[in-house]
């Protein structure tokens, strides 16, 4: 499989003027050409940085971060420019940034096409199409509803044709129903056009709606939740997660072991053992045991 996106090492740090916060501290990701997977982790643990980063939106501090065959970190400007026009397709939850309220869905699709000087009407009405918005293309942008304003800036985010597509928090203004279909545009746009496309939610819903999860816990990548048996629902229906839920029930989760062989310990496990500076390892020849310190007076 070829890496649609390599993260090894990726560090952002926003500084500020007497701060410095490290949002990304060493970050590793891989996602493959057509993927369909999605990012979660609490708020504040460094998605959005990571999607912006990956969408050219925010400069890496430091790592490598390459997506196809751009290398983000040495890209020059000009080249940035080619490559968020070109390469990636972007959605955010709050669509405002992309949308002009008084033109129709079908003009909005065409800006950006406009913008980079190949207008492809019929393009853009097969994006609409796809989104399920034919009858309504003419229809001003203020005359639709939010899910539907929201399916628009799908359109949009692929009329310059991406390779990946970066959504983050696709579904958060949305009701159930939108959310639903908005994830079944996703996962058919992803089988038919091959697009990558890379979800940010803390929806656990969402996430369990995709082949593989990674959990981000601040600024790294610490757990992998990949789908025990990827065919059980190929065409995506709500029935997939039962209703106790959780990701654990159609995922099998794994701990990130970075080259370095260092992986996360969850906070809470270690408080639950009063682990604070330092543990004791123990290998059994089967397993790897973690333990408090042994008292050293006995
Ligand atoms: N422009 C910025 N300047 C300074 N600090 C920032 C900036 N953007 C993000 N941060 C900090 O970086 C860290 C990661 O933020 P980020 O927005 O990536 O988290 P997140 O996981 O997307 O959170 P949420 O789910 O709340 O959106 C946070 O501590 C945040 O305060």
């Amino acid at each position: 499989m070829t890496a649609m996106i390599d993260c090894e090492g990726l560090v952002k740090i926003y500084k500020t003027d007497d701060l410095e916060v490290v949002a990304l501290q060493g970050l590793n990701l891989k996602v493959d050409e057509g993927e369909l997977m999605a990012i979660i982790g609490n708020s504040g643990s460094g998605k959005s940085t990571l999607l912006n980063t990956l969408g050219g939106l925010d400069r890496p501090s430091a790592g490598q971060v390459k997506v196809g065959p751009w290398d983000l970190l040495k890209i020059t400007e000009e080249e940035l420019v080619k490559y968020k026009r070109e390469t990636v397709g972007f959605i955010w939850q709050n669509n405002a940034r992309n949308l002009l309220p008084y033109l129709s869905a079908l003009e909005n699709v065409e800006m950006p096409m406009m913008l980079s000087g190949k207008v492809d009407r019929a393009y853009a009405k097969q994006l609409l199409e796809w989104v399920g918005l034919k009858e309504r293309m003419h229809n001003k942008l203020h005359q639709l509803s939010g899910g539907e304003q929201q399916r628009v800036a799908i359109a949009i985010s692929l009329s310059n044709r991406p390779k990946l597509l970066l959504a983050d928090e696709p579904t958060g203004s949305v009701d159930t129903a939108t959310s639903d279909l908005i994830m079944g545009i996703f996962r058919q746009l992803n089988r038919e056009i091959g697009i990558t496309v890379v979800i940010v939610t803390h929806d656990l819903t969402l996430a369990g709606k995709v082949d593989r999860v990674v959990a981000i816990r601040d600024g790294l990548t610490s757990t992998e939740f990949i789908k025990r048996n990827p065919n059980i629902n190929p065409d995506g229906g709500e029935a997939e997660l039962p209703a106790a839920g959780g990701l654990q029930s159609v995922h099998e989760a794994y701990v990130v072991v970075d080259r370095a062989g260092r992986l996360q310990v969850p906070k809470e496990n270690l408080s639950a053992l009063n682990i604070n500076d330092k543990a004791t390892m123990e290998f059994d020849g089967k397993r790897i045991i973690i333990t408090p310190p042994k008292s050293l007076g006995g």
